[in-house]
């Protein structure tokens, strides 16, 4: 199976390599930076479940040039999406399946627009990873996830072929039927733990130590499952309540991707997550008062011009 990396960050590295150590032909397709840090120093993995180095992965910085993809792995910040369609677009017409694996959900008809609805598979991922000073994969979570599924029949020999492929590599892949569900979970729950952790400025620990604080992210939750519940997807009282108890169950020093990046006065993933659930909710006709409270604190730290 020929794997495409569009993103070869922290996510699309950590996964393309687990992939290449698994046996399978993976290219990374990068742009020019990157790829003159990587013919440097090469690509590789500093994990808990076991390094991997690779000298002279296979780099791309042009999408005509990659012959016989069958998947692409779409793991760019949401802010970037915009620049990855064009080369996307060559791709599909090479008959590669699209697999993003973003945080958030309006990628998903972002791409079905412009690719085609059928060309478009279901993903999301859980792990913990960043990219080092000389842009190796530090991977600092003990789960290392990547969910996918097929929105239509006739992707489900490639989520099966993928399924077989990871079967075979350090990671653990879950082929989920349901997969459009299960990114509404994810997102419903990246948002309010992304959310009150870069809001407040703080990890989830001192977050819970204050019962007025906590609350704001548990009404985040139920914003999220009422704008699910309007988009036709069943969120439940359920799902909210193991996605609070799973923000009950981590570690007091844990925090959010989004967090971290406003830490480093890194571009953060706001307008994408919370700006593009008011975006979805005002077409429902809903009102989401804490995710809009949200945008409005973390917007100064966005640091997208
Ligand atoms: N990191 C994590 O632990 C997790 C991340 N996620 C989600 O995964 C997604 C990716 O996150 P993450 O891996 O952390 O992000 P990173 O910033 O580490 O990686 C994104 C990569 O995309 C590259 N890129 C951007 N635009 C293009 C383009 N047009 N062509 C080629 N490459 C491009 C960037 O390269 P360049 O150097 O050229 O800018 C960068 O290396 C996000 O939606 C995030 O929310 C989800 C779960 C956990
Ligand atoms: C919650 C977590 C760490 C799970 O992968 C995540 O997706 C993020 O913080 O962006």
């Amino acid at each position: 199976m020929h794997v495409v990396i569009l993103g070869a960050g922290a996510l699309g590295g950590y996964f393309g390599l687990r992939y290449q150590e698994a046996g399978a032909k993976v290219t990374f397709l990068v742009r020019e930076r990157r790829a003159e840090q990587i013919q440097k120093h090469g690509l590789a993995i500093r994990s808990p479940q076991g390094d991997y180095n690779v000298k002279d992965p296979i780099l791309c910085t042009d999408p005509n040039n990659i012959e016989k993809p069958d998947i692409v792995i779409v793991s760019v910040k949401g802010y970037h999406l915009a620049g990855t369609l064009d080369s996307l677009q060559v791709l599909v017409q090479k008959g590669a399946y699209i697999l993003p694996v973003l945080n958030g959900i309006e990628h998903m008809d972002i791409l079905q627009e412009k690719l085609g609805e059928k060309n478009i598979i279901g993903g999301l991922s859980f792990i913990i990873a960043t990219l080092n000073e000389q842009g190796y994969v530090v991977h600092s979570s003990d789960f290392h996830e990547l969910v996918f599924g097929p929105l239509n029949s006739s992707q489900e020999e490639v989520c099966k072929r993928l399924e077989e492929l990871s079967s075979k590599a350090v990671m653990t892949a879950t082929y989920h039927p349901s997969i459009l569900y299960e990114q509404w979970k994810k997102y419903m729950f990246i948002s309010a733990f992304s959310g009150i952790t870069t809001a407040i400025n703080l990890p989830i620990g001192p977050i819970r130590e204050h019962k007025e604080t906590f609350a704001i992210a548990v009404n985040l939750l139920q914003e999220m499952k009422k704008l699910a519940n309007a988009c036709q997807i069943k969120l439940t009282d359920d799902d909210v309540e193991m996605a609070k108890e799973k923000l009950l169950g981590l570690n007091n020093e844990a925090t959010s991707s989004m967090h971290q990046d406003r830490r480093k006065q890194s571009p953060l993933e706001l307008d994408h997550l919370h700006g593009a659930a008011i975006r979805l909710a005002k077409q429902k006709g809903l009102t989401l008062p804490y995710t809009n409270m949200v945008l409005g604190m973390v917007k100064p730290f966005a640091n997208l011009t």
